[in-house]
């Protein structure tokens, strides 16, 4: 345990015990290929079920790197110093698709964010809107008026869920509890003024023509408030013309830097998607706990907190949560060099995103132009974030918008070093995932923060559809990570520390996954029917080493489910999980082929944030939902017919010529898939009698 003034970070106490484990787990997986290799040639299905072992064998080791130190940290507010003493800080809100992402809780995201406990003189808010469409514009007009009396009373009565939308939700539902008259009172005085707004955005946006995105366009860039008790609320809509890319929300975050830069400067951003609501409002005084803390701020650049979720349901069938990914993966980074930067929920050093590494040999400011673009004005600001004099002019409001537009415009990042090595990232399309460990390799470090209250809500895929189609992205994106440039078993190796670097190429090789669940769920399926074994005799020796491997990496998934705060439900539904998107994959394999060649338009798929009730309440009572998603379910359901036909088609056999012995193995195998899957084949069911 290490104790800083400000905060604490406290290595896993079994760590020895599970490290034990570890090294366990790998001399049995030695002796498993040492098996394998010497009885490849015994037949063609030996070969393929080698090749399998072998691909599990490389994902189980790099997965040992998010597990070979994790640590937790917590954070000590009350040390921080007064609040003029606080750095300034600007909140980036993305948003692009009024229709998938419901104006709104745009507006409830932009609300929380405006209500975020800090020095209203020292917080800018800015809402990145990607469509420009006019309801958005309209919408953060009427959510700042709303605000102007919604601060306000969260300060006066110390409201620690600053959403509106979660305080006046069941969610909320502490905050109202023993409170005064007059808090009733002026609440529902409050409530009215909410639904009024909530009213205002949906009449307007009734009109189709006011949610329609605008796709050639000028930047436009407004301030929105008029107080000086409040934060500064920005409106950016950047240039976009179609001939020109316009990079997705990696594009949309770089503009906001500069935009930003002109306008408040903060030393730190937070970035949230427009769905991610601000939850606990101490959020900000958290990450300060880091950035303040002289020990570690020199080169540190992020303080990651975990992506959590308003809609996830206790049986949570498509792992939307990510349990997996948010406490092991994301603590045993941290214990490392730092997690990776997940694009939502971050504190981002400005510094750090613009002057290459922390103990930078060249100044980027002498080429100025080359890398930050033509605009002197930015440029200036930049000297300020690094503690250089600036001549100090007192530019006029309107002479800062010009120029605001200015670096908003779409050709402004021609030439320069914009998304290379200034800035967010360009190089795949995952912009936080490649730029996060942009910075690793440059250098600087992370730090990630689990709190007990979740700081930051967002909304997560309820259907296979939505659950599939993020899962394409993020894996095909990957996996042209891990050929490219900066591949992390080329450029990282290098770069970063071994450890560190195993977990990214963990990350970035996720699709290979599909290769070892697909030939599982094939071969010893066949085998059995033909009466072929595929594993070692039940009697033999060597099948110890199989039993002992399952078993031991069903307790440790088992124990870690439990300690993070899951259950034995979860447990079993990873396991489902693991299987589904495993195969799953294929499609990311295809995807990311195809953008390879070009062959594919290249899109982004934005995830739907505006789920319908029938669809929650299906996932609320855990029934599988493949509205939308036949084709990619195909193979999952090849996959199962095939094993209950070989299942009851070898056990014919199997009756006959008695080897159970020789077929113990996949007799077990083939129950376990079954077992496991039966939720789904219940849905294929069920989407079959209703007419799919
Ligand atoms: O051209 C675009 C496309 C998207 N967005 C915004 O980017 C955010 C994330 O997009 P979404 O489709 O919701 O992505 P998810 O798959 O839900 O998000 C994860 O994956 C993304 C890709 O790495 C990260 O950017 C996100 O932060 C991370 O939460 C949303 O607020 C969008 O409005 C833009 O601003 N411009
Ligand atoms: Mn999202």
């Amino acid at each position: 345990m290490a104790t800083f003034t400000l905060h604490k970070e406290t290595v896993q106490s079994w760590l020895p015990l599970s490290r034990t484990h570890i090294i366990f787990h790998f001399i049995c997986v030695l002796f498993l290929i040492y098996y394998r290799i010497n009885n490849l040639f015994i037949s063609y299905p030996w070969f393929l079920m080698t090749l399998a072992e072998l691909i599990f064998s490389f994902m189980w080791f790099s997965h040992q790197a998010f597990r070979w130190r994790p640590i937790t940290r917590s954070v000590m507010t009350e040390n921080l110093p007064a609040d003029e003493k606080l750095p300034g800080l600007d909140i980036f809100v993305c948003t692009i698709d009024p229709e998938k992402e419901p104006t709104i809780d745009v507006m409830n995201t932009v609300v929380s964010a405006i209500a975020m406990d800090y020095p209203c003189n020292k917080l800018s808010i800015y809402l990145s809107d990607d469509g420009g469409s006019p309801v958005t514009l309209f919408g953060i007009k009427e959510a700042f008026q709303f605000a102007k009396v919604w601060v306000p009373f969260c300060k006066k009565y110390d409201v620690k869920s600053r959403c509106p939308k979660f305080f006046f939700s069941a969610l909320g539902e502490d905050e109202h509890l023993l409170r005064t008259r007059e808090f009733e009172e002026e609440r529902d005085q409050i409530k009215a003024k909410y639904e009024k707004m909530q009213k205002n955005i949906q009449k307007f946006g009734s009109n189709s023509k006011n949610l329609c995105m605008v796709t050639d366009r000028l930047s436009r860039i407004e301030i929105i408030n008029d107080q000086k008790e409040m934060p500064l609320v920005v409106y950016v809509s950047r240039e976009k013309r179609p001939h020109v890319p316009h990079r997705y929300k990696g594009g949309a975050l770089n503009t906001l830097l500069r935009v930003s830069g002109l306008i408040s400067n903060g030393p730190y951003v937070l970035i949230v998607d427009c769905d991610m609501n601000c939850n606990d409002s101490s959020s900000a005084k958290q990450s300060m706990c880091f950035f303040l803390d002289p020990k570690i701020s020199q080169d540190l650049a992020f303080v990651q907190f975990p992506q959590m979720f308003h809609n996830i349901s206790k049986k949570d069938i498509y792992n939307s949560e990510a349990r997996n990914a948010f406490t092991t993966m994301w603590k045993g980074m941290d214990g490392l060099r730092g997690p990776g930067l997940t694009g939502s929920g971050n504190y981002l050093s400005r510094s750090a995103l613009l002057f290459g590494s922390p103990n930078q040999k060249v100044d980027y400011l002498l080429d100025a132009q080359n890398n930050f673009g033509k605009s002197t004005m930015y440029v200036e600001s930049l000297k300020a974030i690094r503690g250089q004099q600036t001549t100090k002019k007192n530019t006029s409001r309107d002479v800062i918008l010009q120029e605001a537009c200015e670096v908003a415009s779409c050709s402004y990042e021609r030439n320069t070093n914009w998304g290379n090595e200034v800035g967010f990232s360009y190089a795949i399309k995952l912009e936080s995932t490649i730029t996060g460990y942009l910075l690793h390799c440059r250098g600087w470090r992370s730090t990630y923060l689990y709190p007990k209250i979740p700081c930051f809500l967002g909304c997560a895929p309820t259907n296979m559809k939505e659950g599939m189609s993020q899962l394409i992205k993020w894996v095909s994106e990957l996996l042209l990570f891990a050929i490219s440039k900066y591949s992390p078993f080329t450029y990282g190796i290098s770069r970063l520390p071994i450890v560190h670097c195993l977990t990214f190429c963990h990350l970035s090789s996720l699709a290979l996954y599909v290769v070892p669940y697909t030939l599982y769920g094939i071969v010893p399926q066949l085998c059995f029917l033909q009466g072929i074994p595929v594993f070692p005799k039940v009697t033999e020796p060597w099948f110890i080493v199989f039993a002992v491997l399952f078993v031991s990496s069903q307790i440790q998934h088992f124990i870690e489910v439990i300690t993070t705060g899951g259950s034995s439900t979860h447990w079993w539904n990873e396991q489902r999980n693991a299987i589904l998107t495993s195969i799953g994959c294929v499609f990311a394999i295809i995807e990311a082929t195809k953008k390879w060649f070009g062959l594919n338009k290249v899109k982004f798929t934005l995830s739907d944030k505006a789920i319908d009730k029938d669809t929650q309440k299906k996932y609320e009572q855990g029934r599988f939902n493949f509205d939308g998603a036949k084709l990619l379910m195909a193979p999952m359901v090849v996959l199962l017919i095939l094993n209950i036909t070989c299942f009851f088609g070898g056990l014919w056999k199997l009756l006959n010529v008695r080897n159970f012995d020789e077929m113990f193995g996949q007799v077990f195998l083939i129950s376990y898939v079954m077992a496991l899957s039966f939720p789904i084949l219940e849905g294929i069911i069920t989407m079959k009698t209703k007419g799919g």
